[in-house]
C-alpha cells in the first residue's frame, strides 16, 4: 500500500532525512516513532506529497506520488499536527466543503457527510462553529477531513499530542475501529500508545530508519544479551564476587538500594544460570530468587535514540 525507496530531504544545513525506505501492507496499523525532531512530520509530509523530496520515491497503491499525484493523493487522507480545519465554518460545512475538493461525486455529498460524523461521534456537533470546538472535538473534525473520502490509507501525524486522558482513549480506540478498512501510519513518541495499537513499529532517529518490525522482533532482538536479578537471604557481596568468576556473566554487581539483590547480565550458553543457582546453593547464601528482565520498548527506544 505504502512503499518508500531511499528518501534523503534537507532544509539548507539541515539533513531531515537520510536515505530512508520502508513498505506498508493493507490492513496494518504502523506506529512511526521518533523523538522530537527525528523525521517524522518531514517523512509524512513527502508521503502525502505536501513536500518534494530531494532523492528517493514514494509509491502510493503502486501510483509514483510524484509521478501521479492525483491518482496517489485521491488514496490517502492526512492527519497533519495542525489539522487544517476552518474555525468561520460549522463542522457540517466544513466536512461538506472538504468532500467537494476531495471530489466526493456531488450526489453522494450528503450521505458520505453524514457517514463520517457518524464515525467520529460528531453527529450531535454537526452545527457547531469549528472554532468553539474543545480540542478533543477539533481533532475528530481533523480526522473527518482525513476520512471524508473513504482513502484505503490514513497518514496520521501525533493524533493524541495534547488531548487530555479520557480525548486520548477516545482517540485510540477510533483509530482501532477504522483498522482493517483502511491502512493506517501514525507517529508518536507515546511508546505505550504504540505498543497498544500497532501491529508493526518503525523507528526513525536522526532521519534514519533505525529499526523496524512488531513490537515483540524489536524487543527479543534487544535482549541478545539477558539481564537478571537475584535475591538472597545472606552474603551477597561475597556472593558477588564468587559470580564475577563464571564464563558468560557480566555486569555482576550488588544493588545498592537492597544489599541483598544481585544484578547480572548472562550472554552465550543458555545454561549459565544453573551455574549461578549451583554456586547460591553450595555456598548456603539462601536463594529467595532469580527472575530474568525483559527489554521494554522504552529500554529499545532509548537505546537507539539516546545520543
Ligand atoms: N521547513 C523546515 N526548515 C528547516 N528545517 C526543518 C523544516 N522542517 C523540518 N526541519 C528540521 O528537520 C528535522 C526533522 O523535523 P521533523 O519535523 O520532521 O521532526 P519530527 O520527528 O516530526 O519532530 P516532532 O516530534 O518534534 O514533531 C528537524 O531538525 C527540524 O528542525
Amino acid at each position: 500500500m505504502i512503499e518508500i525507496s531511499g528518501i534523503s530531504k534537507r532544509f539548507g544545513e539541515v539533513v531531515a532525512l537520510k536515505d530512508v525506505s520502508f513498505k506498508v501492507d493493507k490492513g496494518q496499523i504502523i506506529g512511526f516513532l521518533g523523538a522530537n525532531g527525528a523525521g517524522k512530520t518531514t517523512t509524512m509530509d513527502i508521503l502525502c506529497g505536501c513536500i518534494g523530496a530531494d532523492s528517493g520515491h514514494v509509491k502510493i497503491c503502486d501510483f509514483d506520488i510524484t509521478e501521479n499525484p492525483i491518482e496517489a493523493k485521491a488514496r490517502i487522507g492526512y492527519l497533519p499536527d495542525e489539522p487544517p480545519i476552518h474555525g468561520e465554518m460549522t463542522v457540517r460545512e466544513f466536512v461538506t466543503y472538504v468532500a467537494k475538493l476531495r471530489k466526493v461525486p456531488v450526489g453522494q455529498v450528503p450521505q458520505r457527510v453524514d457517514e463520517t460524523l457518524e464515525k467520529l461521534s460528531l453527529t450531535h456537533m454537526q452545527s457547531r462553529l469549528v472554532a468553539n470546538l474543545s480540542k478533543g472535538y477539533r481533532q475528530r473534525v481533523g480526522l473527518a477531513q482525513a476520512l471524508v473520502h473513504n482513502p484505503p490509507i490514513l497518514i496520521l501525524d501525533e493524533p493524541t499530542e495534547g488531548l487530555d486522558p479520557n480525548q486520548i482513549i477516545q482517540i485510540r480506540e477510533l483509530i482501532l475501529s477504522l483498522k482493517g478498512d483502511h491502512t493506517i501510519l501514525f507517529s508518536s513518541h507515546i511508546l505505550s500508545e504504540v505498543q497498544s495499537l500497532c501491529d508493526r513499529l518503525i523507528i526513525i532517529n536522526d532521519g534514519e530508519i533505525v529499526e523496524q518490525g512488531t513490537y515483540e522482533e524489536i524487543v527479543k532482538k534487544f535482549q541478545g544479551e539477558r539481564s537478571y536479578e537475584l535475591v538472597v537471604r545472606q552474603g551477597a557481596s561475597a556472593l558477588c564476587d564468587k559470580l564475577q568468576g563464571i564464563e558468560g556473566l557480566t555486569h555482576v554487581a550488588v544493588d545498592p538500594q537492597n544489599q541483598s539483590r544481585i544484578s547480572f547480565h548472562a550472554s552465550g550458553r543458555d545454561d549459565v544460570v544453573d551455574d549461578v543457582a549451583a554456586a547460591v546453593l553450595e555456598g548456603k547464601f539462601g536463594l529467595l530468587e532469580i527472575s530474568q528482565k525483559s527489554a521494554s520498548l522504552e529500554d529499545v527506544f532509548h537505546q537507539l535514540t539516546r545520543h
